[in-house]
């Protein structure tokens, strides 16, 4: 049986509030949704059942986040933490090529599909980093983080404040949760350098689901030494690799098996 929801290439049609989100923009927001459709699924990285709901589950939920982040010229810096399938950093780098985007993921099968997802989107203003978070620190940064379904605000909040500039903020795409989640982790947030904190929906109006973004800003610069305190000493890993049942080991690449460097 044919699923009307679907388009003639198996990607789902394409719903009117997307030419509201992609403008001219849209034939790219298209193909992406197609590659996600195909590729994303075969490769694993969103599940077979998400095919009817690219479009306003994942890719318009992820890119009206742009409205969050104000027109400040070419080449305003994004890092996406835990990119995934490209989401949202390809959904933002997409609805807005004024910015560059900075993906970071540690598996490696994931950035090689990324980085095969830019080059036939033809997107000039991504970057794909095979790493953790935390081993970019003293290598990138930027005024803006986004991060969606990657770990808990605190533990996220550790990985990601030092990679922000100045007055900087961490954009965390969360459910309906986030007002919780907030309340709960305020005290250590601020111990965290955290100088506002605040949960805004965007596309409120425009798309089936409003996406709940909790905003993190940072001040001047965050106090590094309590991330470092926070890195496993190497006699905690040792203690933690002697835990470990004889003759097992991680599994994972290399990349998210190293530890962060020390800034
Ligand atoms: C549940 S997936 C979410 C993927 C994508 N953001 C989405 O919403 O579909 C979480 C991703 O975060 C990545 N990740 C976990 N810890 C990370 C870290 N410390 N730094 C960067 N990425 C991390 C994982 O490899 C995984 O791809």
């Amino acid at each position: 049986m044919v699923d009307e929801s679907l388009g003639p290439v198996g990607a789902p049609a394409t719903p009117p509030a997307a030419r509201a989100v992609f403008g001219d923009r849209l034939e790219l927001a298209e193909q992406f949704v197609a590659i996600l459709s195909h590729t994303g699924i075969s490769h694993g990285l969103i599940g077979p059942r998400e095919a009817p709901r690219l479009w306003d589950r994942h890719v318009l939920n992820c890119a009206i986040v742009h409205e969050a982040i104000p027109r400040a010229g070419e080449g305003q810096r994004v890092i996406d933490v835990g990119s995934g399938a490209g989401l949202p950093g390809l959904a933002l780098a997409i609805a807005r090529p004024d910015l560059e985007l900075h993906l970071v993921e540690p598996l490696a099968r994931r950035t090689g599909w990324l980085s095969g997802a830019v080059a036939q989107l033809g997107l000039a203003n991504v970057v794909v980093h095979t790493s953790r978070a935390e081993g970019l620190w003293d290598r990138v940064r930027a005024p803006w983080v986004t991060a969606r379904a990657v770990s808990r605000i605190v533990q996220l909040a550790e990985w990601t404040l030092p990679l922000l500039e100045a007055h900087g903020s961490l954009l965390a795409l969360k459910g309906s949760r986030a007002t919780l989640e907030l309340a709960d982790s305020r005290t250590a947030l601020e111990r965290l350098g955290v100088v506002d904190a605040e949960v805004e929906e965007f596309g409120a109006r425009l798309l089936p689901e409003a996406t709940i973004v909790l905003r993190l800003t940072i001040g001047e610069e965050v106090d590094r030494r309590r991330f470092r305190s926070r890195q496993p000493s190497s006699a905690g890993s040792a203690r933690r690799r002697a835990d470990r049942p004889r003759g097992s080991r991680r599994t994972g690449t290399g990349a998210s098996d190293r530890r962060p460097r020390q800034p």
